[in-house]
């Protein structure tokens, strides 16, 4: 079914996710990164990008968090422009692991294999295929690149979440020397691991999420900048790829509650993607038990019923003026 909505009703159904979620007091900020802890908890922004490059904003949309586990779709996308949709399945996979994000025993159980690229266990042996091998710097210029292409602005550094990151991804260090082991590094594993923590140490704001996720929904251009980012081919395999594992254990329920592929990160940001319609971002600091933002699953759920689309039924809407 089609149906026609103005700019102004979709605008409306986001003000009202934004106002019935505002005050939810759930979860609370990643700790275990200490620079996390300290974000201000009452920070809270959706941001929709629609397919003519249109954005609907509203709340805490242009202030900068850390990327964190999203940036993991933007590598991974980064990885299938280099290598194909067919060598990215062969060395790291496509599949849900159930396990929670930086679970070691998932290693283990799909023997050997990284899974998916949106783990960090594949999202370490991603940054190790992202070419320049062996030249750090080129590498992080390709990274850096791909997120802006797909942002359609440039994110920047958070030095001290960097910092943070770095003096405290001890279980991620124990990962990036497992895959070595098992030879699914495919650069060096300091160094890739290097690039990952950089990488989700990267600030962005919801808009630029939302723009990332209209690109893919658009089928890799940029509704923004226009610019082709990368192949319409490759839409439909990193979409499934987020839908299989955007929120790692939960992500069936996720999908049964919202029916949006979407990626989470523990910086408090979640990017969804709806195919052919539009692109949407959420941001709010405090988490659930698996990492997952409270708010931002709470505004975008609301939004996807009320307008009942779904990635699952035919319901499409247009935006009409
Ligand atoms: N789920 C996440 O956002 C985790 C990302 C974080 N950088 C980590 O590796 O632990």
């Amino acid at each position: 079914m089609d149906k026609k909505v103005t700019l102004a009703q979709l605008k409306e159904v986001v003000q009202e996710a934004y106002d019935q979620v505002k005050t939810n007091t759930g979860g609370k900020n990643a700790d275990y990164i200490p620079y996390l802890a300290n974000v201000n908890k009452d920070l809270f922004g959706i941001s929709v990008c629609l397919l003519n490059g249109q954005t609907i904003h509203v709340g805490d949309t242009d202030y900068r968090f850390g990327i964190e586990s999203v940036s993991k779709v933007h590598t991974a996308i980064l990885a299938l422009r280099q290598y194909g949709a067919k060598e990215i399945l062969d060395k790291i996979g496509a599949d849900a692991t159930g396990l929670p994000f930086n679970s070691i025993i998932a290693i283990l159980l799909e023997n050997d294999h990284p899974s998916t690229p949106l783990v960090n266990a594949g999202a370490i042996s991603a940054c190790s295929m992202v070419k320049p091998i062996g030249d750090s710097a080129g590498k992080w210029e390709a990274i850096v690149g791909n997120v802006t292409d797909l942002c359609g602005s440039a994110p920047q550094l958070i030095d001290e979440l960097y910092k943070s990151e770095s003096d405290t991804n001890f279980n991620n260090r124990s990962i990036a020397w497992l895959l070595k082991n098992y030879n699914r590094i495919y650069d060096d594993p300091d160094m890739s691991l290097d690039l990952y923590t950089r990488q989700c140490s990267l600030g962005v704001t919801a808009l630029q999420l939302s723009i990332a996720a209209g690109t893919i929904a658009n089928g890799g251009v940029n509704p923004v900048t226009k610019k082709e980012v990368f192949d319409a081919a490759l839409a439909p395999k990193i979409t499934a790829m987020i839908a299989a594992v955007g929120f790692y254990e939960h992500t069936g329920d996720w999908m049964y509650t919202s029916g949006i592929p979407a990626k989470t990160g523990v910086g408090g940001g979640v990017m969804g993607v709806l195919p052919g319609q539009f692109g949407i971002a959420a941001f709010a600091p405090p988490l659930d038990g698996s990492g997952n933002s409270v708010k931002a699953q709470l505004a975008i759920q609301y939004i996807m019923n009320k307008l009942e689309l779904n990635v699952f039924s035919n319901n499409h809407i247009t935006v009409v003026d």
